[in-house]
């Protein structure tokens, strides 16, 4: 395996120092460690209003006009990049959220996640190995047990969608009953949609109290927040909304579901980033970000690699830190290694997931 591979798609760094270097210097030091993801997760806090009253002003020109330098700026050498998008795939949710999802399919998409490239391609990358595997498979609930079973001994986790997944209205015993199914069938990560009105009518401590008794019901495993960034019109809105949900608990923040007419988008991405910046800075806890929804080309998992390593630094470019939601960004990512090593596209239909 060339070292240039070995280093990003393992471990070191090929961009450069960050422009920020937020490493978690007071880390709290008795805070509960994950025994399935080994990182000190963030216990929350009370609801602080005016910590969230300080964070009110969100400039939409001035963040777009950072996410355009920093797309702009970036100069992934072409011999790094293979080794950066087989971060990607580290960092990478494999997901099918689909209205026809069978458990035949899902078992497909775990095989998949087993051996994400095809021989020719493992073996020209010279990573034969070194298990380069998404960091998680995410399903609709009924489909946890059949992933659980496929993924066994894998390391791979699986995560399930809950709470009334897209919109998350029903009754919220209703979705805390969903959160324990699924954890009761094995899931180790619970993707939560928050309903969006509680943030449109500013009803933050119902948000706040949904969110922790969300976390109750996840128990060990880990919980993902997904705001529906899409449908909460203001970057004001979206800032607030990532507060509360580290303030209640969340270990992770997600941007959307895939199903908003809007989903993730860099400067919105941004907004939450800062957010974590902030909060992080308040309490010395590390929050996850996911970016999901439309993201599906190589070249855009690059932009979000890029935007994290130079906003939270290094440390945000591991699974426990970050993660890509996508359905179909694998199969781009395959392609472009395929071009990596034979200068020439193959077909769609030639990748398994295509
Ligand atoms: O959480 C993941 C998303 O639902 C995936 O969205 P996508 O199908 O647009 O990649």
């Amino acid at each position: 395996m060339s070292s240039t591979i070995r280093e990003a798609g393992l471990g070191a760094d090929r961009l450069g120092a960050p422009k920020v270097t937020p490493l978690p210097a007071r880390t709290a030091a008795n805070a509960p460690v994950s025994q399935a993801h080994g990182i000190v997760r963030n216990p929350g806090m009370k609801l602080d209003l005016g910590f969230m009253e300080s964070m009110r002003s969100v400039n939409r020109s001035a963040l777009e006009r950072r996410v355009a330098s920093l797309t702009k700026r970036r100069s992934i050498k072409a011999d790094n990049q293979a080794a950066w998008l087989l971060r990607a795939v580290a960092c990478m949710d494999l997901t099918t959220l689909n209205s026809n999802d069978t458990d035949e399919r899902v078992r497909r998409l775990c095989a998949k996640a087993v051996n994400p490239f095809r021989r020719d391609i493992v073996e020209g990358l010279g990573i034969t190995g070194e298990k380069i595997r998404p960091a998680a498979v995410c399903v609709y609930h009924p489909f946890v047990a059949t992933a659980v079973d496929a993924l066994r001994g894998s390391g791979i986790h699986v995560a399930a969608v809950s709470t009334a997944f897209p919109h998350g209205l029903t009754p919220l015993s209703t979705r805390l009953q969903e959160i324990e199914a699924s954890v009761s069938d094995g899931a180790d990560e619970i993707d939560v949609v928050i309903p969006r009105g509680l943030v449109f009518g500013a009803k933050w401590q119902e948000l706040y109290n949904e969110i922790v008794a969300m976390r109750a019901a996840c128990g060990e495993a880990h919980l993902k927040v997904i705001l529906g960034t899409g449908d909460l019109a203001t970057l004001r809105n979206v800032m607030l909304a990532s507060m509360v949900a580290m303030m209640a608990g969340a270990d992770f923040i997600k941007t959307s579901t895939g199903k908003e007419s809007v989903n993730a988008t860099l400067p919105v991405g941004l907004a939450m980033v800062r957010a974590i910046r902030a909060y992080f800075e308040e309490t010395g806890y590390l929050i996850g970000f996911k970016p999901a929804g439309g993201i599906s080309t190589a070249k855009a998992s690059l932009d979000w690699l890029v935007l994290m390593k130079e906003e939270l630094g290094r440390r945000w470019l591991e699974p426990d830190l970050f993660r890509f939601g996508a359905s179909s960004l694998l199969t781009d990512i395959e392609r472009q290694l395929e071009h990596h090593l034979t200068g020439h596209y193959s077909a769609n239909h030639r990748h398994a997931m295509a």
